[in-house]
């Protein structure tokens, strides 16, 4: 299975299962972002936890041997609209929702942890929004939650930068909520939060949503996910992805 969904202690934890490829998303791994939005609207949960399987990397963002397929805009809209959604249906899932970045994430997999509300990171793990060494931008709708979450002008140079960041420079822009050494570490933050009840994280992650519906936030990310599949249809992202994979197979 690409993806494991297990619920413990009203904790559901979602996480990416194909550490062999860096956890990078296909289409089950998609499916599996669907049924989480909807589980964890329909089951009695507190809170979100999404994860990978492995230290090594949190997620590598598309799964580039797959979505390579795609050629033009029209074939790239579908799956990026479609990975947008599920995102944009996690980020309004009405409890809070922790990533816990375990590896790298790059990409797509930056973007799946900047839709969450809470991130915290594995002091090894490198990650970054390195969209732009592959000619296109972020496309599931993480550029504009990244506007969402940092500051503007740490969120532009993020983005701009396109390489990875230490654990160290994530927290100092303001990505980490934490930064922690061991997995138990996870257990400790939960617990500082179960000292509110449910209801009260309930209802301040409705002001949030709230916010969210008054600015758009939707529309933003539509208009996002277009101008990616505009760019993902450029013979220069077409090129930086046959040169990673064809590095890849050297
Ligand atoms: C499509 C949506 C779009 C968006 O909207 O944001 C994106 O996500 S674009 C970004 C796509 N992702 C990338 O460009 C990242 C590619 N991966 C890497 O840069 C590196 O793999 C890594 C994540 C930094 C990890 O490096 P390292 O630990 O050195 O591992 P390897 O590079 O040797 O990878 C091991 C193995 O996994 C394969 N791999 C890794 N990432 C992907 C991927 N995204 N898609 C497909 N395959 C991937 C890699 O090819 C290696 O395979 P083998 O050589 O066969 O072992």
């Amino acid at each position: 299975m690409a993806y494991i969904i297990e619920t413990k202690n009203q904790v559901m934890t979602f996480s990416i299962n194909r550490p062999h490829i860096r956890n990078a998303i296909n289409n089950e791994v998609m499916e599996g972002f669907e049924e989480l939005a909807n589980r964890a609207r329909e089951e009695d949960i507190r809170y979100v936890v999404i994860t990978a399987t492995g230290e090594q990397a949190f997620c590598s963002g598309g799964d580039l041997s797959v979505f390579h397929e795609l050629k033009t805009e029209q074939q790239a809209w579908p799956m990026l609209s479609r990975m947008g959604e599920a995102l944009y249906r996690i980020k309004t899932i009405p409890v809070p929702v922790i990533a816990l970045v375990n590896g790298t994430a790059v990409g797509g997999g930056c973007e799946i942890a900047t839709a969450c509300d809470y991130r915290l990171v594995k002091s090894h793990a490198k990650c970054g929004f390195i969209q732009g060494t592959l000619a296109i931008t972020s496309g599931w709708g993480g550029g504009t939650y990244l506007f969402e979450t940092l500051k503007h002008d740490a969120a532009l140079k993020m983005l701009s930068d396109a390489r990875a960041y230490t654990a160290t420079e994530l927290f100092e822009n303001g990505w980490a909520s934490a930064i922690i050494e061991e997995d138990g570490d996870i257990e400790q933050f939960l617990a500082s939060m179960n000292r509110v009840l449910p209801s009260v994280h309930r209802a301040y992650k409705e002001i949030a949503i709230r916010k969210w519906q008054e600015t758009n936030l939707k529309q933003r990310v539509d208009q996002e996910i277009r101008e990616c599949a505009r760019l993902w249809a450029k013979e220069a992202h077409h090129q930086a992805v046959d040169r990673f994979l064809n590095k890849s197979k050297k």
